[in-house]
Order: C-alpha cells, then structure tokens, then sequence
C-alpha cells in the first residue's frame, strides 16, 4: 500500500465497494473512532475496482490511517470485490488560501498559521480519548535487536521508574523503525501498572493544533491544566515543531512545567536534537538534556523474526526460509516489512497456495523489481562521491588519503547493506580490490555508525537518497 493520486478513471459503479467497506468499518469499530477517522474519509475507485484510493485530509491523519487501519481497510475490500484490491492512501488536495499569504499580524493569526492541515471541522471536533495511546502497541509485541536493544532498554527503564533517570527521553531514527511503537509501549505498560496515571500520547502535529484550538477558544487556562498536569507525555515527530514559534513556546513551558514537578516527557524525532532544523536553541538544549538514543534499521535476523512474529499474529505460518528471502529483499524499515508480509499473506489466501519463496517472488514481483532497477553499485558509488565531494574514479583507485579511503568505505558498507552483491563480487566493482578489504570497511562502518551518532546521520541520509 503506497501513497498515491487519485486513479486516472474513477467509476461511480465501484463506489459500492467503498461504501460496503465503511459500512463494515461501522460495525468495528467504536462510534467516536468512526466518526473521527473513518466517516471523514473519501474514496476514488478505478473502473475495474482494482484499485482505491483512499484521500485523507491532512499527513497526521494519513500517517494515523496507515498504521491503525490500512490493513484492516485493504483485507475488507478484498473480501467484499472477492478479487485483489491495491489500496493507495493519498492527501486530498488542499483548499483555501496556500501556505505563501502575507505574513500574519495578530498573535491569532500566528498561531492560525501554525495549524496543520485540519480541515475546519477538525477544530470543532470531540476531545480524542484521554491517552490516545493504541492498546496494541506493547513490549511484547516489539521484536527486540540489537537495532532498537538500548531505546528498548531505556523505554522499558522509563515505564518501570517514571520520572527518575533518562528525563527526557529522546528517541530518533528513519521512518518506520518503531519510534510511536515504543512510545506507544511505555504508556501500555505504565498505565497497566497504574491505571490512574495521566498519560498523553500525541503526534507534534495534533499538539501544533491543540495550541491553535486554545487560542481560538481563548482556553489558554484549560490548555494548560490538561498539560501541565501530566504524568507522562510522550510526543511523537517532534521535528514538526520547526518553524512554530508560538508553538514551541508553549511546548517549552509545558516541557519546564512538567520536568519541575518529576513527570516524564518521551519525545520522538526523525533526527538528533542537534541536528534538528528550525527549532529553538533552549527547546533543543532541553531535548538533549536527558537520554538521547537511536533506533537503527533492523539487521537481518531482526527483519526474519519481525516477519515471523507478525505472520503468527496473522494466523499464518511463514517458512523461516521465506522469511529470509523476504527480509534479505525488504531491508529499509519494519513499514515496509509490514507491508510486503500484507502482500504476501493476501496473495495467498487469494489463490489458496501455502507460503514458498516463489509465492512470495510473485507478490512481491513490482517491489522486487523497483529495487533491482534503483539501487546498483555504481549508483551508490556515485552519490557517495557527490556527496562526500570526491571524484567517482576515486572509487575504484588505489589512493588512500582519509578524505578519499573513507568516502569508498562507507560505499562498500551501503553496497553490501542494499544490494545483494558478494563481497569479491563489491571488491572486484571498487577497482579489482580483495574481498577482506570489503569485510574490513563492511565490519568498520557498522560499528563505527552504533556510536557516531554524525556518521549515522550521514548513512541515513545516503541510504534515502538511493532508496528514492
Ligand atoms: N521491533 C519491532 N517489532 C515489531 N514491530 C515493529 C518493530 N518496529 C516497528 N514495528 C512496527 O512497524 C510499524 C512502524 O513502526 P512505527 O510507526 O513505530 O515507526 P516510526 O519509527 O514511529 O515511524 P515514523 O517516523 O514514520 O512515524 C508499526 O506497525 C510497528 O508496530
């Protein structure tokens, strides 16, 4: 299930098939939940209802529809049409007045151009439950690796002793790795063990809007009452505050309020706070000032027992031998892991065939061979040298100048890491060099990146860029 724009012929005959799947949503889930997250939605079905596209408001939603109901939207609509439906999920055009108006005057107005894109209805809307924190989202269904082993530690520290060591506790790391999933756990499991505690989860985004919907209320006092008053807060992708100077004010107050009187803040980050764009300087000295920790993308094992795990969930068996094709295949981020084992298990309870690598080949045929076109050696030779500022040739020379030897490890690390090239397969592209020499640099810059933190940053970045 990828993001997308709306399909090229849209049918009115196939919107029953979209209707019929609300209507079972209905049935599932709780009416405020529905209401909230469902009933806004609109839909676009191709003439020959093998694809919907979903259209949601605004990137919060979209990101919260993608984890908590995609799945389930995609599996009802399979059933109902009884063929393969691709589901896309795509952000409604935007209305209105573009983000280049002349710059606000009132204090309101500021705070008005903070809003993300919440439609109007959306500032009007119920209070979300008091948590917001999925019951799903746990320790126990969080793969442990050496990847995620010292945030989960740290997490796991947090939800035991609240308020005393790692406050604040900040989690970075890529897309998809389990940074909410974490956050999501050490709320489950603090509220589990003291079912009074004020607990918050929210999305920086929802707390950008909640800061506006105090100030179009002049509620200000009650903002402040239901914040300030927190036992834990744990707030996700807080790389979204950049540029919300309002917003961060008050978050800064929450933040001195809340650490004053020993209640726990977990933030969430797509990056470290130090590398954090447009945010304040003291927000981001606070952030830096507990425990900051990485989540890195899963090594293999991990992928191959994230894979198993979840089938299980799923009532499916997956082979450990196709768990291995998968993950060697699937290597970006636990999302994308997901996504595949969704494909994998439709496509075989759709043709009623057990689970075997070629099933998983043939489901998995336009992800498979996206990859194979996108990422080769040479491509990853070369943004590595334009981004290190060092010529492609010197990839495969034999100069060993730092400023150069370095750059060609950190290609033969990610060449390894995102192809499925031997290392005398990567020896012989980087110049004819022995396959040790590739081992050294493979086995160097893994462990150099566990405590670089700016190394880290940087491979992220590489790995994006080549994954497109
Ligand atoms: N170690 C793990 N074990 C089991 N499931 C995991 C693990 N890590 C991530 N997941 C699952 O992968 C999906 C994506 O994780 P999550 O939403 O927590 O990522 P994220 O790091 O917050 O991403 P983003 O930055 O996009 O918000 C979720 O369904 C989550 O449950």
């Amino acid at each position: 299930m990828i993001e997308g724009t709306p399909p090229d012929t849209p049918s009115n005959d196939a919107q029953p098939l979209w209707l019929a799947c609300v209507d079972k949503l209905a049935q599932e889930i709780p009416e405020q939940q529905f209401n909230t997250w469902i009933r806004p939605l609109s839909a676009s079905v191709s003439a020959d209802a093998s694809k919907v596209v979903v259209s949601v408001a605004n990137r919060f939603k979209l990101d919260w529809i993608r984890a908590q109901y995609a799945s389930r939207i995609a599996l009802l609509l399979e059933a109902i049409q009884g063929t393969p439906v691709t589901l896309e999920l795509a952000l409604a055009p935007r209305e209105g007045p573009s983000r280049t108006s002349p710059a606000p005057r009132t204090m309101q107005d500021q705070v008005l151009a903070e809003l993300p894109d919440l439609a109007p209805a959306e500032i009007t809307s119920p209070r979300a439950p008091k948590s917001r924190l999925n019951p799903a989202l746990t320790f126990s269904t969080l793969v442990e690796g050496s990847a995620n082993r010292m945030a989960r530690a740290a997490a796991m520290h947090v939800a035991g002793s609240l308020g005393q060591l790692y406050n604040p506790l900040f989690i970075y790391g890529g897309v998809g790795l389990g940074k909410t999933h974490l956050m999501h756990a050490i709320g489950n499991h603090l509220l589990s063990d003291h079912p009074q505690a004020k607990v918050l989860y929210i999305h920086a985004e929802q707390f950008v809007s909640d800061v506006v919907k105090a100030y179009q209320r002049k509620t200000f006092d009650e903002f402040k009452a239901q914040y300030h008053s927190l036992d834990l807060l744990l707030i996700d992708d807080v790389q979204f505050l950049a540029n919300k100077e309002r917003t961060q004010e008050e978050f800064f107050n929450a933040f001195e309020a809340l650490l004053a009187k020993k209640s726990h803040i977990v933030l969430t980050s797509d990056t470290y706070p130090k590398g954090l764009p447009d945010i304040h300087e003291r927000l981001v000295s606070r952030f830096d000032s507990g425990l900051t920790v990485a989540i890195e993308p899963p090594e293999l094992e991990m992928r191959v027992a994230i894979l198993i795990n979840k089938a299980a969930v799923e009532n499916a068996v997956m082979p450990e031998e196709v768990a291995f094709f998968v993950a060697k295949n699937v290597r970006s981020n636990v999302r994308e892991l997901e996504g595949a084992l969704r494909k994998i298990l439709a496509y075989s309870r759709f043709n009623q065939k057990e689970i075997s690598i070629q099933l998983a080949r043939d489901a998995l045929k336009d992800l498979l061979s996206i990859q194979n076109r996108q990422i080769s050696v040479e491509n990853i030779q070369k943004t590595v040298a334009d981004y290190y500022k060092i010529k492609v040739a010197d990839m495969y020379s034999k100069k060993r100048p730092a400023s150069i030897a370095r750059p060609r490890q950190i290609a033969m690390f990610i060449a390894k890491e995102l192809t499925q090239k031997s290392l005398p397969e990567i020896g012989e592209l980087f110049g004819g060099r022995d396959h040790t020499t590739v081992l050294h640099a493979v086995r160097k810059i893994g462990a150099e990146r566990q405590q670089n933190t700016e190394l880290n940053q940087q491979l992220h970045v590489l790995e994006q860029t080549l994954k497109g």
